[in-house]
């Protein structure tokens, strides 16, 4: 490791001196400007992760949901899975090092981590539309580059397009092929295949508005629109033309406003979803023919699903075991619908994918979504290899057919994988500190019937975030009034109590 090196390029890409951040939910996230030496750290740290692993690994330039002027950079490890958490620890040691410190803290994490410095690196790189995202992966690409390690920039891609690509460098091209290309042709093969099978083919279910949220899904979804279009028309909106990043559209204001977002016509009945920032959530919504409108979140995708999944195993015949994943925001009647009607295992991780996924990776087929759209099926290599045994094998045809169909969702499902005073435990929903708030929540909740409440620190955001589910909109919104209350007066709230909904 060329130290002196390291310390003259890290002086082109200076550390504010005292800033302090985390390797939150989903990476570093925080205001664009406070960024570019944690984008030039983070470029050294994918080096010594990928000899470490002998592994590509991937670096992320975005911040997703997060308001335009922000931005963030997440690491993404061999299999296209989150970072492993011991190096979540090494990212924020490097990012809060100062100027002065750096070099010796890097030499630390390789001795610490066993890395092997003579071996070879190889980053890819992906950044969002964000103004401020070109400059800041130029940044990730000095990091890379002084320490020799070898690098592709793949420039505008989603975040799901990188862990795909990840993914494929490391199986040698068995998933798929690391290109753009190779993933519209994979995924388009499967969806085609699969609707071809499915029983609706009247044109209406053949037409979706997609709101884009002003992101780079707009710019994705029109390359890939070509590939799909025999089985699925799309019409675009919020493709970033004219309106700002995730303002009062996307799936982060749809989930959390409940209602459409701007910039998209909704007639009744039409099907329409909202992508995030990065395209990796996805929630569907629709006006029903009284104009009411209705929200597929999260959790109701996870049950569609799995209740499709589980139709297939029971005509196929086969007892894989299914589980469901979910965190503290899936509403409770989605997990009582999913353990009572569908007998279907389920279980609760801290938010962020990285858990859902960990968790998931336990069953035979495992899914997991976030309230917000976040998800996927993962399917365990025993289970995909007899499925794809079984379309081989079975003579009848409902039998095979279902077999199909279930290899078909295999090749759909992209598999590869983002305040401090309030700490939590129980998967986030119960307060251990400050002291007496968790007996506050308790005593407000039991004021309502059908009723939860939790808090926590965001990981993505510098707030805390308050959950509150009631009998009626009414109710939760009082509850979530009290329970703000509650955070105000014993976390230590500053500025304007917190204001009425
Ligand atoms: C309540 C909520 O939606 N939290 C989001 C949000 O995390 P916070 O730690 O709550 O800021 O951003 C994460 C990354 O996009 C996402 O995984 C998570 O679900
Ligand atoms: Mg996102």
């Amino acid at each position: 490791m060329d130290l002196d090196a390291i310390t003259e390029y890290s002086a082109l890409h200076p550390k504010p001196s005292g800033l302090i951040l985390q390797y939150g939910t989903a990476g570093f996230r925080t205001k664009a400007e406070h960024l570019d030496h944690v984008m030039f750290r983070m470029g050294l740290l994918a080096v010594l992760r990928s000899k470490q692993t002998k592994s590509t690994i991937g670096v992320m330039v975005t911040a997703s949901h997060n308001p335009e002027e922000d931005n963030g950079v997440k690491l993404v490890d061999p299999l296209g899975e989150m970072l492993a958490p011991s190096w979540e620890e090494h990212a924020t040691c490097l990012a809060n090092a100062e100027e002065q410190d750096m070099p010796r803290v890097l030499m630390d994490i390789s001795v610490k981590a066993a890395v092997n410095l003579q071996q070879d690196a190889f980053i890819v790189i992906g950044r969002d539309t964000r103004p401020t995202s070109e400059k800041l992966s130029q940044s990730v690409i000095d990091g890379v580059t002084v320490l020799e390690g070898q690098f592709h920039d793949y420039g505008l891609v989603t975040t799901p397009q990188l862990h795909y690509m990840v993914y494929c460098r490391n199986t040698s091209g068995q998933y798929g092929e690391a290109t753009l290309e190779g993933y519209y042709q994979k995924l388009s093969k499967a969806f085609m295949e699969l609707t071809k099978q499915t029983l609706c083919s009247e044109d209406e279910y053949r037409s979706l508005k997609v709101d884009c949220a002003n992101g780079i899904g707009a710019l994705k979804l029109k390359e890939m629109e070509h590939y799909v279009s025999q089985g699925l028309s799309v019409q675009l909106f919020n493709d970033g033309t004219k309106g700002k990043l995730n303002h009062l559209c996307g799936a982060d204001f749809v989930k959390s406003h409940q209602k459409p977002p701007q910039g998209m016509e909704m007639k009744s009945n039409e099907r329409c979803c909202s992508f995030d920032g990065d395209a990796d959530r996805i929630v569907y919504h629709y006006l029903d023919v009284d104009g009411h409108f209705h929200l597929i979140d999260g959790d109701k995708i996870a049950t569609l699903i799995s209740s499709f999944l589980k139709e297939l195993l029971l005509e196929i015949g086969e007892s894989l075991n299914i589980g469901v994943v979910q965190t503290a925001y899936a509403n409770g009647s989605s997990t009582r619908y999913l353990e009572e009607v569908m007998k279907v295992p389920v279980y609760c991780t801290k938010t962020g994918v990285k858990h859902l996924h960990h968790k998931a990776q336990e069953f035979d087929i495992g899914v997991y979504f976030e309230a917000n759209g976040h998800g996927t099926v993962l399917f365990s290599k025993a289970a995909e290899t007899k499925i794809r045994q079984l379309t081989k094998e079975l003579e009848d045809e409902k039998r095979k057919a279902a077999a199909k169909m279930l290899e078909n969702v295999i090749d759909l499902f992209n598999q590869v994988a983002d305040r401090q005073v309030i700490s939590t435990t129980d998967a986030e929903r119960q307060v251990v500190t400050p002291p007496g708030l968790q007996e506050a929540i308790n005593d407000l909740v039991k004021k309502y019937k059908l009723s939860r409440a939790f808090v926590r620190p965001s990981g993505t955001e510098d707030v805390v975030r308050v959950y509150a589910e009631a009998d009626s909109q009414e109710n939760a919104d009082s509850l979530a009034r009290a329970v703000s209350l509650a955070v105000f007066q014993l976390a230590g709230g500053v500025g304007e109590t917190p204001p009425g909904f």
